[in-house]
């Protein structure tokens, strides 16, 4: 297991948020993150991801995160960013930032914020503007874009970070059924060249179209993980989501759901 994530657990304000969860990423696998509202996805993201606050000892989570099978936790934060990027969910900025300075942000970790661009960040920088069809806006002011120009921009920073693992947060929302769909495959297709990528997503049926595997929580636990086609099936949905679920199955064996309250 490229990614290894161990025995999470949080408990805050009286309640487990996190309670035992396990989750492991394949080298080249985008794992989806699912469950229902409230469930701990965005605590288990932050967590892995090592942001501030969310560390061992400090009253976050406490867990293990190994990658390629060095303790993520204990790398320094820009030996860590060198290969986790983290894309949270309504990831904001309140600095009047162009949207090409905000990707610009994602080489930090190579070079430090005050140090000049090199040919390669700036190359980075381009590739990931056109990966989202942002090269357009890369002059526009960011406060300036729509909710779903600006999720794509914040994962063109992602991008840029040049990942060996890609977490994201939610990063379809606020955005319409084609760009969610371009989001993903974008995501896939950077899988398929060797990024690992946990995505944290609502729809079951745009985990079910592109996910290899999905982890599934349910009240800070892990109510199932395994292949998307082995987890998507009505008696692990219908328990976990408290609907009524259809399953049919693509040419190609993939889930598509439909639901009705029961
Ligand atoms: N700092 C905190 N203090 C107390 N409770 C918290 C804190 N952070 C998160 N929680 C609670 O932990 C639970 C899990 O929250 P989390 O945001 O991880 O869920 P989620 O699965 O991402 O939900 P959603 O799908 O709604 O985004 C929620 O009940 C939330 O209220």
């Amino acid at each position: 297991m490229t990614l290894r994530v161990r025995d999470v657990r949080w408990r805050v304000g009286g309640r487990d948020v996190l309670d035992g969860v396990d989750l492991d990423a394949p080298e080249g696998r985008l794992v989806g993150l699912l469950g229902p509202n409230g469930a701990g996805k965005s605590s288990l993201l932050r967590f892995v991801a090592g942001v501030s606050g969310a560390l061992h000892g400090r009253g976050g989570p406490t867990g293990s995160v190994t990658w390629r099978g060095a303790d993520l936790h204990a790398l320094r934060p820009r030996q860590r960013a060198r290969r986790v990027a983290f894309v949270e969910q309504d990831a904001h900025t309140d600095l009047d930032l162009t949207v090409r300075d905000v990707v610009g942000l994602g080489r930090a970790p190579y070079h430090g914020l005050l140090a000049g661009v090199t040919t390669q960040d700036a190359h980075a920088v381009e590739q990931a503007l056109d990966a989202v069809a942002l090269a357009d806006l890369a002059d526009r002011s960011l406060a300036t874009l729509s909710g779903g120009e600006r999720q794509r921009v914040h994962l063109a920073r992602g991008l840029a970070q040049e990942p060996q693992l890609l977490l994201l947060d939610e990063p379809t929302n606020h955005l319409d059924v084609r760009a969610q769909l371009a989001v993903l495959g974008l995501v896939r297709t950077a899988t398929a060249a060797g990024l690992t990528a946990v995505v944290a997503v609502h729809d079951l049926n745009l985990a079910a179209a592109h996910c290899d595997d999905v982890v599934l929580l349910a009240d800070g636990r892990v109510a199932a993980a395994g292949p998307v086609g082995d987890v998507l099936v009505p008696e692990v949905v219908d328990a976990v989501y408290g609907v009524r679920s259809t399953v049919l199955r693509t040419p190609d064996d993939r889930p598509v759901l439909s639901f009705r309250v029961p």
